[in-house]
């Protein structure tokens, strides 16, 4: 974790396929760092997005981070194909990771970053021994499949409770979020504790692209700065 701003991921799902070159030029207008790239295999979640082609021309488009949510089972058999597409760092599911210390040690074998995701109804303590192990940890504020759907207010909490869990454990992994994030709750999300905002809709229905995501940014860091 190197940046004390707080980072805004716009995600392609809401993207417009037919236009995606165009779709995400808009955002290096306004300088995006991070792109969400959001996998779903329609087991783990019952929706099927793209694969490792979609964000290779994604990777191929830009130059920000590429950030790969792997919504999916067996995700240790696809890290390899993601890693070729361009990944710049991985993130898993806890849920779907049996072995979750080998499946990290995997992703870092590639010299990309780790991350592991948790639905909302999943403890935060089933992170805690790998707190020390990865780079980001991905609080879901839906429950993974769709974009498009509400943020859970619990999540507040959770943000806040994972923020303490960092400090006691002396760890130094970005804490993402990612799910209903939008104009109105971004500051309430950035002053709970998040690092790293995914917002899928509230970038690509915009009227205007750029002009989002710096409003988006500017909420953002406006509840960071609330943080006392
Ligand atoms: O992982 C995801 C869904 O499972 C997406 O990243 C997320 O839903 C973003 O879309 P939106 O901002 O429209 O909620
Ligand atoms: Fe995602």
């Amino acid at each position: 974790m190197d940046s004390n701003q707080p980072i805004l991921a716009p995600s392609i799902l809401a993207a417009d396929y037919t236009r995606l070159g165009a779709e995400i030029a808009k955002c290096d207008q306004a300088d995006i760092k991070w792109l969400h790239c959001d996998i779903m295999d329609g087991h783990f979640v019952p929706n099927i997005s793209y694969g490792p082609a979609v964000v290779a021309a994604a990777s191929r488009s830009t130059s920000a981070f590429i950030d790969v949510h792997l919504m999916i089972e067996n995700p240790d058999d696809y890290i390899q194909a993601f890693v070729d597409a361009g990944a710049d760092q991985i993130t898993v599911h806890q849920e779907a990771c049996p072995h979750l210390h080998r499946t990290i040690q995997t992703i870092h074998s590639h010299d990309i970053s780790a991350g592991v995701a948790i639905n909302p109804a999943t403890s935060l303590h089933v992170l805690e021994p790998v707190l020390n192990d990865i780079e980001l940890a991905l609080v879901m504020s839906v429950n993974p499949g769709f974009g498009g759907q509400s943020f859970i207010n619990t999540t507040y909490n959770r943000l806040q409770h994972l923020r303490d869990m960092r400090e006691q454990y002396n760890a130094n992994f970005y804490i993402e979020v990612d799910g209903g994030v939008n104009p109105d709750n971004i500051q309430k999300v950035t002053h709970a504790g998040a690092d790293v905002l995914v917002a899928g809709s509230a970038v690509f229905k915009a009227p205007n692209i750029p002009k989002r995501i710096n409003e988006l940014r500017k909420r953002a860091q406006s509840g960071r700065e609330m943080i006392a």
